[in-house]
């Protein structure tokens, strides 16, 4: 509930089904109404943020539905790609109720058409973190197993793909579909490896989508990541990137990435979305994977920690 002394509440207690990650360049959302703070914890720590509940009054359907905002690396980008709480993150947007995940993303272009500045809709993944990053809910005595062939939601990439027409300035284009590396960092690739990226016909790259897609996948949240171009990293004959480039073109488009938000959220508050925003078509999913481990196997701590993100599931 919004408290009625200007200041955002400390607690929310409508279901918040929507949620926002916003990356780099994109660590507040003040277009919307901001009505509660929130700082959860969780079995896995605490999130890189607190978690701002924000409303927003769609113009075409005249609601006005609650989403949860979460900052990546923190209200000031104070967490490296490697330092970022991906399971606290996921597991307290969860917890309030959050089962769709619009997901922000500064990358680098691997492919000449994708210039910075356009926006891109990937559909895979190629993962080249380092196994350095905490990547599942499922360890510790109780294994799981979900599918990942298709890493990014289907129906949800569709409705993103479908709004950029929300998207201001001649030269921008918003580009349906694309394999998305993901890299260690922080540092920035080398070029030989930028090459090989670019060669194997990766459209992008970045240090953030894993494990953050797992996990979403994981505790049965659809997600999709929007990537704004910021650079052609080094294989491209222009400057390789340098962060300067990366924040200065984010700032730039920061008004497209709020655009694009809101034409999504119209979309979403449509009552024909009201499934996919609860994600109905995921419920019960992990009931399933999660039950590799046999009851003699399973350890107490393990199921505390399955039990307080999936009340019910595991015993
Ligand atoms: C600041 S340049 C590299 C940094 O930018 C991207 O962050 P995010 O995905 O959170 O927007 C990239 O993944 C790196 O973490
Ligand atoms: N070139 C690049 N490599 C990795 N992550 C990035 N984020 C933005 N540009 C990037």
């Amino acid at each position: 509930m919004a408290s009625n002394v200007g200041e955002p509440a400390k607690v929310y207690n409508d279901p918040i089904y929507a949620g926002i990650i916003g990356g780099t360049g994109l660590q507040s959302f003040s277009s919307f109404v901001p009505v509660a703070t929130l700082n959860p914890t969780t079995p896995w720590g605490n999130p890189s943020s607190p978690i701002s509940v924000l409303h927003y009054h769609s113009p075409v359907t005249s609601t006005t539905i609650p989403v949860a905002f979460l900052s990546r690396h923190g209200l000031h980008h104070e967490l490296a790609p490697h330092e970022v709480p991906s399971r606290a993150n996921i597991a307290a947007l969860r917890t309030l109720g959050v089962r769709t995940i619009v997901a922000f993303s500064a990358v680098g272009s691997l492919q000449e058409d994708l210039k910075p500045r356009d926006f891109l809709i990937p559909d895979q993944i190629i993962d080249r973190t380092k196994g350095v990053r905490p990547f599942t809910f499922f360890e510790g005595g109780m294994v799981g197993h979900v599918g990942f062939g298709d890493p990014f939601d289907e129906a949800l990439g569709k409705i993103v793909s479908k709004c950029g027409h929300s998207l201001i300035g001649d030269e921008v284009k918003l580009h349906n579909g694309g394999t998305l590396v993901c890299m260690e960092g922080p540092q920035f690739s080398t070029r030989a490896e930028s090459n090989l990226y670019h060669s194997w016909g990766g459209t992008a790259i970045n240090m953030s989508v894993i494990p953050e897609a797992k996990l979403a996948r994981e505790a049965e949240i659809a997600y999709q990541m929007i990537c704004m171009s910021t650079d052609y990293d080094c294989w491209h004959t222009s400057e390789a990137v340098t962060v300067e480039m990366v924040i200065g073109n984010m700032k730039a488009n920061a008004d497209n990435a709020r655009r694009l938000v809101g034409a999504v959220l119209d979309e979403l508050s449509k009552e024909e979305h009201q499934e996919l925003v609860r994600a109905k078509h995921l419920e019960g999913q992990v009931k399933f994977a999660g039950t590799v481990t046999g009851k003699e196997g399973r350890s107490k701590e393990a199921l505390e920690r399955l039990h307080w993100l999936f009340p019910g599931y595991f015993t």
